[in-house]
């Protein structure tokens, strides 16, 4: 009998030399007329993996990750989605990308419509998306909630009337609404009270096991990203300097800047 041959799953997204260059908004003799906010990126993210981004403030993380979601088209390079160039012309595909990468940002304040209701926000992507009825959507809003360990009551209430964690799990939840393979969480923690921080990140980890989800996690912070990724990449003007299992790049960094965050990064304590 043949030995069986472990699968590789296939990246949902893949980016081949990308760039994303902005013109400078203060040019000047000694300041350069262009930011290479991402400078030459080779990326893959596959369903069942956390990878994560770490770099320090204007290392071009939000680019990338705007990238990953369609939002910013790359200067040069290329995007594949499922192997296939994501065109955004083409309306199937801009849709199919839509429902299958989610986003969730830093602040879920300003994320979330202070005047529409829980239940309303959680509806809102199933009817852009033309999915289901009334019924089945109000369903769906039951299981969103219970999915992220809100009360059913949150539903009738709007994000101003909920804690600051509880509504980054309004944000989680709204990111899975589309059933996504692939979720980006841009600093999803970094707005919340410390206090809050471990649970939102113990969720998120609890539900890409759960649902087999694909995550790019970013963050700033180097303890937090180890916490939750299989595989991490640091980030340093625009570059990805160094990646590898989160073992791999704590145990024996290779770069130098690597190096210098692991020294400045706090305990597992203050994430
Ligand atoms: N629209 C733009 N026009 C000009 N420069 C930009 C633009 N967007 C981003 N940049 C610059 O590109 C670089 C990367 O920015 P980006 O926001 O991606 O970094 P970041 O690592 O996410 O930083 P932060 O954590 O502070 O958000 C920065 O120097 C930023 O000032």
């Amino acid at each position: 009998m043949s030995p069986s041959i472990q699968q590789e799953p296939k990246p949902v997204i893949e980016l081949k030399d990308v760039k994303v260059y902005h013109r400078a908004r203060t040019g000047g003799l000694f300041r350069p007329n262009i930011v290479k906010a991402v400078d030459g990126v080779d990326f893959t993210i596959s369903r069942g993996e956390t990878v994560g981004i770490v770099g320090e403030s204007g290392c071009g993380k939000s680019t990338l990750a705007s990238v990953l979601v369609g939002l910013q088209p790359p200067t040069s390079g290329k995007v594949l989605f499922h192997g296939k160039p994501a065109i955004k012309r083409n309306a199937a595909m801009r849709k199919e990308f839509g429902r299958s990468v989610s986003v969730v940002f830093q602040d879920p304040a300003t994320a979330l419509n202070p005047r529409m209701t829980i239940q309303d926000i959680l509806t809102d992507p199933l009817q852009i998306h033309g999915i289901g009825n009334a019924a089945s959507r109000a369903a769906k809003v039951k299981e969103l909630l219970a999915l992220v360990g809100l009360p059913q009551s949150a539903a009738e209430v709007t994000p101003s009337q909920v804690s600051g964690g509880q509504r980054q799990r309004v944000a989680i939840a709204r990111a899975l609404a589309l059933e996504p393979d692939i979720i980006v969480a841009d600093e999803p923690t970094s707005a919340l009270d410390v206090s809050v921080r471990a649970q939102v990140l113990n969720l998120l980890s609890d539900l890409k096991t759960q649902l087999n989800l694909g995550m790019v996690f970013i963050s700033h912070d180097i303890q937090t990203v180890r916490y939750v990724s299989d595989r991490i990449c640091v980030m340093y003007f625009g570059k990805i300097v160094e990646q590898g299992t989160a073992a791999q790049v704590f145990d024996n960094p290779s770069n130098d800047y690597t190096k210098k965050l692991l020294g400045a990064a706090p305990s597992l304590l203050h994430i």
